[in-house]
């Protein structure tokens, strides 16, 4: 079931990064991100199938396999931080740097010096920091880390909670009655107490997704206000 998984995640990797696309395919973006918070498929797996991509020679589908690994990190939690925050992984980045030309390779420097910041307290990421050290001294200039980019990325969709009964209304979870999670507060609700859905620009989610009633209130509030 592993493998087919995999290969679920393989295909949507491959339509989020097709060389056809003019721009983002956001929906296929979020989709891998769901099955990475859904633990449908192993974060490693989704990591490697990302890398695949981004060392495309086309440099489009390498810029969307870069744009979706800056959605895997900024909506799939320590799962994918724990994948990329490794010497495999930076190694594999600091190559692409001096492969890629703009503005894949720009693109790149960028989301390293986020992650360096946004981590930047958390010593088991260190070696993004290291990364970040390194590139500088071989000379490579960095754009000024826009504050938005470095907030955006300190709220990290939270982890989602499992559970046998509604959040909100306390019903128990069955055959008719299935699991639903709320991409804002990740807690598990019955369809009715999360039929609404809207965006979460805080995390990088610029398509409507499942939320429950509370955070709809919260998101479209302030949005509406
Ligand atoms: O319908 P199921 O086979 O039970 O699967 C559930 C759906 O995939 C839900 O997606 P959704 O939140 O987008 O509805 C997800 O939140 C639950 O964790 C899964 O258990
Ligand atoms: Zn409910
Ligand atoms: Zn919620």
């Amino acid at each position: 079931l592993s493998a087919l998984r995999q290969s679920v995640v393989l295909c949507w990797t491959e339509k989020a990064t097709s060389q056809l696309l003019l721009e983002p395919d956001w929906d296929s973006t979020l989709q891998i991100c769901d099955y990475i918070r859904q633990c449908d498929v192993q974060a490693r797996y989704a990591v490697s199938a990302v890398m695949k991509r981004i060392a495309v020679e086309n440099p489009h589908v390498a810029m969307f396999a870069v744009q979706v690994l800056e959605a895997m990190m900024k909506n799939c939690g320590s799962v994918i931080h724990n994948e990329v925050a490794t010497r495999d992984f930076m190694e594999f980045f600091k190559e692409q740097v001096n492969r890629k030309p703009d503005p894949v390779k720009g693109k790149i420097l960028e989301l390293i010096q986020v992650w360096a910041h946004a981590f930047r307290n958390e010593p088991q990421y260190k070696i993004i920091q290291d990364t970040l050290t390194i590139l500088k001294v071989e000379g490579h200039s960095f754009p000024s880390l826009r504050v938005a980019d470095a907030m955006f990325f300190s709220e990290k969709a939270p982890e989602w909670k499992d559970g046998e009964t509604c959040q909100h209304c306390r019903v128990q979870f069955g055959t008719f009655n299935r699991k639903h999670h709320c991409r804002a507060c990740g807690n598990i609700f019955c369809a009715r107490c999360s039929a609404k859905s809207t965006i979460i620009p805080k995390f990088g989610i610029e398509k409507e997704v499942r939320v429950c009633d509370p955070c709809f209130e919260d998101l479209t509030k302030q949005g509406g206000a």
